[in-house]
């Protein structure tokens, strides 16, 4: 009898450790909370990935590693409410080092410039002419509109360049290609405040939702800024609020893992505004910086999806202000882009606008109707795929890569 007991014990035994084998060759995920309906799980960064390629090749070493991925076997634990794992960095655990954000748009000017080159060289192939004629204004006139810039901005860049040539009478192409600068960026809002509040306050992280039609690019914009963050120092923790997609969780989670930073997930189909709610009490507790949630762009319903996201706020404002709402905009849907702009803007109160893709269009002047038409700042820009390909906007680096080096 006694044996038989051992023999039931160890076969008991052996099926747990199975068990518990298969799980662990999955993603390592913990349970947040024991509300199986919510289903919320929060994915910490995985052990050392093969290197990055791409455009950008950052270096690898020891990163800002938030929330380290357990010991080996540790996975899928029952631990309500929350079984945050102690906030100190695995020396084994080697994640990629992103460059910090100041100065990406300089360094970035060149992609920029190749895309907008007929804008900046068409303008001043015109201004450097002998005489001016009404003719060539109107040539002027037409080559920004044709790259976006909208009527209002463009009759006040004509209108000022018509005086300042005048005053200027004969000048070399140095002198117009800074009186361009000028002008252009006079239009860019030079005096917005681009500001992004991504710093702890009061002893709590900032939180910063974007939203934006599918498609626009918001989850890539999440991961990049995510990684922007990391390599300004700053610890970070994702929320993947886009549940009607399982494949933005799964994107969002990679773009996370690469850097150390860790996302919190519903199941799919699951309660948005939960995940969202769950990712910032997690960010609390885990006293990070900051918490990014992704929102979902599509739904059955454009009503249904602007009741969402008011949702969404909503409910995460029971856990904490909301400090950033960044509406995501496709440069190359030009003025419709402006459109579907509007309608977030009434759902949600925007605090700024990431205008990506701006490396496939030569329509640079949308940052300029953007703005003005809808009366909020252009905080970041994306300039391509590649991971590091997103920068903060600023105006003057902005018109002279318009403008070209020459
Ligand atoms: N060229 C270029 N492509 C970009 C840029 N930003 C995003 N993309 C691409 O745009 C595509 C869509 O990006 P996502 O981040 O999946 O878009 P989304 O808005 O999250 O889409 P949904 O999850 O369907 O709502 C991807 O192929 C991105 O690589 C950019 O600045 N330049």
């Amino acid at each position: 009898m006694e044996f038989v007991l051992i023999a039931i014990a160890i076969l008991v035994l052996a099926l747990l450790v199975g068990i518990g084998l298969l799980v662990g060759a999955g993603r390592k995920t913990t349970r947040l909370d024991d509300d199986a309906a919510a289903g919320t799980t929060l994915t910490r960064p995985r052990p050392p990935q093969p290197p990055a390629t791409g455009t950008d090749e950052p270096a690898a070493g020891a990163g800002t590693a938030l929330l380290p991925p357990p010991s080996q076997g540790a996975t899928r634990v029952p631990a309500p409410p929350v079984d945050l794992p102690p906030a100190v960095a695995d020396p084994e655990v080697l994640f990629e080092t992103p460059p910090p954000s100041a100065g990406r748009l300089v360094r970035m000017r060149s992609r920029l410039a190749r895309s907008q080159s007929s804008l900046g060289r068409g303008l001043l192939t015109v201004l450097a002419r002998e005489r001016l004629t009404e003719d060539d204004w109107e040539e002027v006139e037409e080559t920004l509109l044709a790259a976006d810039v909208g009527i209002a901005a463009t009759t006040q860049i004509v209108d000022r360049l018509r005086t300042q040539t005048m005053v200027l009478a004969t000048a070399s192409g140095d002198d117009l290609r800074a009186l361009l600068v000028r002008e252009l960026a006079a239009v860019l809002g030079p005096d917005l405040d681009r500001t992004l509040a991504t710093d702890r306050e009061l002893g709590r992280p900032a939180v910063v939702l974007v939203v934006g039609v599918n498609g626009a690019g918001k989850t890539t914009t999440v991961g990049k800024i995510a990684r922007s963050l990391v390599g300004d120092g700053k610890s970070v923790l994702l929320g993947a609020a886009d549940t009607f997609r399982a494949a933005a969780a799964d994107q969002l989670e990679t773009w996370g893992e690469r850097v150390g930073v860790a996302t919190v997930r519903g199941r799919e189909g699951g309660d948005p505004a939960s995940v969202a709610f769950e990712a910032v009490r997690t960010g609390r507790e885990a006293d990070v910086d900051a918490v990014l949630v992704d929102t979902a762009g599509r739904l059955h319903t454009k009503s249904g999806l602007m009741d969402e996201l008011g949702k969404v706020k909503r409910v995460v404002e029971k856990q904490s202000p909301v400090d950033e709402v960044l509406l995501v905009l496709d440069a190359t849907t030009g003025q419709n882009g402006v459109v579907q702009a509007r309608v977030f803007t009434e759902a949600v109160t925007v605090t700024g606008i990431v205008l990506t893709k701006l490396d496939g269009t030569a329509k640079g002047g949308i940052v300029v109707s953007v703005q003005r038409e809808l009366g909020i700042p252009v905080k970041l820009i994306g300039l391509g795929e590649g991971p590091d390909d997103l920068a903060p906007f600023e105006p003057v680096a902005f018109a002279e890569a318009l403008v070209g080096q020459g």
